[in-house]
């Protein structure tokens, strides 16, 4: 049984199909990323399947039971940080840790999960909420949602407006805690990020979830390329065209060629060799989640 599991969620803001039919599942201790454009539905998605929103439609079941609209309860199991913690300014870490335990009946000890999360630190200390950097709140953030022991936890844009060295302690943090077991839903813009970060994708485009797959099953639909310059790259073209392999004129001065069996850097470079040209660099570009991303929404809406 999936930890958490979306079947057939439906709902309308008026006569706006926010969620159409929404269906996926996240297993215990995978991180899955929540992609799509903006104003596709990943923040309405998160907010029904949490309990924080009445849905029409559907249902949703987290760890066996049925989630149901109910502010006080919804967050009970799932740590979340959709809707922020509050973060009291004169408070310090620790203070926060202590609060947000008191109203959880089975807490975490408060001590251990300061170290795990690093906010124990020498930069934390004494120093008072209204003294932390935006990282610095984003990690209490992820700290205070795990004191209630959660199974899953929910994050809308974890790494909005952190600099690359937060942004890289934030991701360590979240592989940590899901190699013990604990699951994470994000949401984020942050492609590059998601990329390195998830393990399934679940893509939603104008309500409907369109994909839902491994991060490596879905990378793998989207075929490198070669990126070759030549003396004359419209010679290359023709070689190319000549040995039907799938060729384009790049945008950079170059030209592109569909990696495929038997059609590999070394491939070209032996074709440009045969019609006489000189390579003057030769890159194999890799999959990039934002690039098949792309694709995958227009064909989409083309098909729609
Ligand atoms: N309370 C609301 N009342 C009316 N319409 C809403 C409400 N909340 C969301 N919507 C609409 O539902 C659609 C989906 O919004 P949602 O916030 O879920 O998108 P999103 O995928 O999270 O977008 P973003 O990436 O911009 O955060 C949007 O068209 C939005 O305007």
């Amino acid at each position: 049984m999936s930890l958490l599991e979306l079947r057939h969620l439906s709902k309308h803001f008026g006569s706006y199909k926010a969620l159409d039919n929404v269906s996926f599942s996240v297993e215990p201790g995978r991180i899955v990323g929540l992609i799509g454009p903006n104003g596709a539905g990943k923040s309405t998605a998160m907010r029904a399947m949490t309990g924080l929103m009445r849905f029409d439609s559907g249902e949703v079941t987290f760890d066996g039971q049925a989630v149901k609209f109910s502010k006080t309860k919804a967050l009970a199991k799932m740590g979340n940080l959709i809707e922020y913690p509050a973060i009291y300014p004169n408070f310090t870490a620790e203070d926060h840790m202590k609060y947000y335990a008191m109203d959880s009946k089975d807490p975490e000890d408060i001590h251990e999960l300061m170290k795990l999360t690093g906010i124990d630190g020498d930069n934390f200390g004494k120093r008072k909420a209204k003294n932390f950097s935006l990282g610095m709140k984003q990690r209490l953030g992820i700290a205070i949602a795990l004191v209630r022991k959660p199974k899953l936890v929910i994050l809308d844009e974890p790494m909005n407006g952190l600099d690359p060295q937060s942004v890289r302690e934030i991701r360590a943090l979240i592989q940590k805690l899901a190699g013990q077991g604990i699951a994470f839903l994000i949401s984020s813009h942050l492609l590059d990020e998601l990329q390195r970060l998830a393990d399934d994708v679940v893509i939603i485009n104008k309500g409907k979830i369109i994909r839902r797959a491994t991060m490596a099953e879905f990378l793998s639909e989207d075929k490198a390329q070669i990126k070759v310059k030549t003396s004359d790259n419209h010679a290359m073209v023709k070689a190319a065209e000549a040995a039907g392999w799938q060729v384009a004129m790049g945008s950079e001065d170059d030209v592109l060629i569909t990696a495929e069996e038997g059609v590999n850097a070394q491939a070209v470079l032996a074709k440009a060799t045969e019609a006489n040209l000189e390579v003057q660099d030769i890159q194999t570009a890799t999959v990039n989640l934002e690039d098949h991303l792309m694709e995958v929404l227009s064909e989409n809406s083309t098909r729609a």
